[in-house]
């Protein structure tokens, strides 16, 4: 892909800043950033906490692997090259949501660590909040699991570099958060996402 350097452009501020939509939200935007094995959890986890603060009437939007590779990131495939891209976007999209004053739960599988610390850094920039969430289950529950199957072609060899059994996973090494899906409830993890946004004066 060409490079386009952005020469001769500058950031334009407007006259609504982030703090006036933060107050009209009554809420903090913020990143919290799933990232885990195919079949961990990310997703599940996601949606229950989505449904879990818009109960509470609290602005949150979901942007999750599979629904991103359909549409914005539909021209990349699952190379380390590829992966650092939809990662990237991601993390830009992302941190555009948070701006706006949005709660954004991204999930995605993020196996490399040098891709999600580019994120992280990126919300350095505006000083946002951003709250890696590892989802931590051995490899062996994740392909027991296998909600779509992939496991299975993987292992006949019908995927390539699938992470996990051919391509690597580099777990975080300081993340702000570990969920072990394999020994707490949906319901447990949920609460302990919302103490810790709680905690942050995210909500
Ligand atoms: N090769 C390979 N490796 C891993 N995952 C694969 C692969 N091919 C397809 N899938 C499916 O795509 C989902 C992962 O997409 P992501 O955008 O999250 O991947 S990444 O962050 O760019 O690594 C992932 O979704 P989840 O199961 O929700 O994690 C899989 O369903
Ligand atoms: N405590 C738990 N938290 C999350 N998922 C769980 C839990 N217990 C069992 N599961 C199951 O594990 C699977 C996780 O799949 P999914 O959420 O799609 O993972 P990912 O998005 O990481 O690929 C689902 O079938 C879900 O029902």
């Amino acid at each position: 892909m060409t490079d386009v350097k952005a020469t001769n452009v500058h950031w334009h501020d407007g006259e609504v800043s982030r703090e006036d939509r933060n107050a009209l939200l009554k809420q903090k935007g913020a990143t919290l950033w799933f990232t885990g094995l195919s079949g961990s959890g990310k997703s599940t986890v996601a949606v229950a906490l989505e449904k879990a603060l818009t109960e509470k009437g609290h602005l949150c939007y979901r942007l999750d692997g599979d629904n991103i590779r359909l549409g914005i990131n539909k021209n990349l495939g699952f190379s380390a090259e590829d992966r650092a891209e939809n990662i990237r976007r991601i993390g830009e999209i992302s941190k555009l949501f948070v701006d706006t004053g949005v709660i954004t739960l991204s999930s995605f599988v993020s196996p490399y660590r040098a891709d999600r610390d580019l994120v992280r850094e990126l919300h350095k920039d505006g000083e946002m909040d951003f709250i890696e969430v590892f989802v931590d289950v051995p490899l062996a529950v994740a392909e027991e699991r296998d909600p779509k199957g992939l496991y299975k072609k993987a292992r006949a060899g019908e995927i390539k570099n699938f992470t996990g059994i051919d391509d690597p996973y580099e777990a975080p090494l300081q993340p702000e958060l570990v969920l072990n899906s394999h020994e707490m409830s949906l319901e447990q993890e949920v609460e302990t996402l919302l103490k810790v946004l709680s905690e942050r004066g995210i909500i």
